[in-house]
């Protein structure tokens, strides 16, 4: 078993990594807590999966659990989905002193977790990830929130769990298409901080990496965590973890959260945005090659059909814009990237897509 401790102050956790940690899942949140009620929010697959072995670890070490289950689903990281589980909280009897536990992918935790963070202004919660990408990212470092017509995850806050639980051992459920989902996040921890991880994914291959997940998840957690650290609000160093993100985000909302997962978009959006930059001479010349080959092994997209007149209102309200001002998180080459401040009209040059004017 791995241990990642997250020094926060006040705000401080632990991250653990380890095979069949969910059936021990009761005796750890038992040692954070003496109260009775815990809800566990999931979402239908995750609930139909490990519901009940989740309830069974909890339930032996006293606690009146209560399952609470929003339908599956990017689309369902909405406010409705929010009121609802509001409405469930309450109807559980729910209090302050009791425990959340956000039990799932990234959207039940991003969802969950705002859910905790903020009914009767906020409780305590557990994050226990399932998806490659929620144990990878989403679980750590406390950015909570829902998704608005007017863009992805607009609508959120800070609000950092009281501990992580990572059992590898779940994602042998997860279906293929959400293994390349997380991967698309792994590459970008590869591509900002970890050359050494990206030359990993490059060596290995869809059949081995399920011998590498422990080591790819703590590499990815303590670069997050040394990251959320030292810039736990976003107003600086943080931002390399949205690299990609800002195109990303852009495609997700465009496609109405319906046709790319938040994984595939990211991918496109690093390599659209890459593919851009070297040719500004801001990269090192072949890392787009090198990104979109390694992207293309994953069954990652490279490009999307939007166009960049198409994507670029939902950017206007992208959280790294200041005003007038915006910060682009682009590549120097693999493993280093670095924040680009512009002034917004420059935009549209970064979007451009390749081949057009
Ligand atoms: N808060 C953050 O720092 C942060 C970081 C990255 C991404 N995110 C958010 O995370 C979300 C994407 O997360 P995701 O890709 O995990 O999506 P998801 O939560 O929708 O999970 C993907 C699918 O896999 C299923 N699933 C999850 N675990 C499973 C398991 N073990 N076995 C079988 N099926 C399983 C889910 O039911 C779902 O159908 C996006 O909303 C994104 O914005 C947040
Ligand atoms: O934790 C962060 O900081 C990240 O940027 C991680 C991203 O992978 C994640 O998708 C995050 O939710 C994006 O945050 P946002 O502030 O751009 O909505
Ligand atoms: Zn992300």
């Amino acid at each position: 078993m791995k241990h990642i401790h997250v020094e926060l102050g006040k705000d401080s956790y632990d991250i653990h990594v380890g095979n069949g940690l969910l059936d021990r899942a009761g005796d750890y949140i038992r040692s954070l807590t003496h109260t009775r009620n815990i809800a566990v929010i999931s979402d239908s697959h995750v609930d139909g999966l490990y519901g009940q072995r989740l309830e069974d670890s909890l339930a032996a070490a006293n606690f009146t659990v209560h399952r609470i289950v929003f339908p599956a689903g990017e689309k369902n990281k909405s406010a409705a989905s929010l009121l609802d589980l509001y409405r469930q909280l309450s109807e559980a009897g729910i209090t302050r002193m009791d425990y959340v536990v956000a039990f799932g992918g990234g959207v039940t935790g991003d969802l969950g977790g705002f859910a905790a963070a903020t009914f009767l202004r906020g409780l305590p919660f557990v994050q226990i990830p399932t998806s490659i990408l929620a144990q990878v990212d989403s679980s750590v470092g406390g950015k909570v929130g829902i998704d608005l017509p007017s863009g992805k995850n607009q609508a959120g806050s800070f609000c950092q769990p009281q501990g992580v639980l990572i059992d590898p051992q779940l994602l042998r459920t997860l279906p293929p298409r959400y293994v390349h989902d997380g991967l698309g996040e792994v590459i970008k921890y590869g591509c900002i901080t970890d050359l050494q991880l990206f030359e990993l994914l490059e060596a290995v291959d869809e059949e081995s990496i399920f011998s590498h997940w422990e080591e790819i998840i703590e590499r990815c957690c303590s670069c997050k965590a040394r990251l959320v650290e030292r810039d736990v609000l976003d107003l600086g160093e943080r931002m390399v973890l949205n690299f990609g993100h800002t195109i990303g985000h852009a495609i997700e909302r465009y496609y109405d959260y319906g046709v790319y997962t938040h994984g595939e978009a990211v991918a496109a959006g690093m390599s659209m945005l890459t593919g851009m930059t070297e040719e500004m001479g801001l990269t090192q010349a072949g890392t787009t090659a090198r990104l979109r080959h390694l992207l293309q092994r994953y069954g990652l997209p490279q490009d999307v059909d939007a166009t960049a007149a198409e994507l670029l209102p939902f950017i206007s309200n992208d959280k790294k814009m200041r005003g007038q001002h915006m910060t682009l998180v682009i590549l120097k080459e693999i493993g280093k990237a670095r924040l680009l401040p512009l002034d917004a009209s420059e935009l549209p040059k970064f979007i451009r897509k390749k081949g057009a004017k």
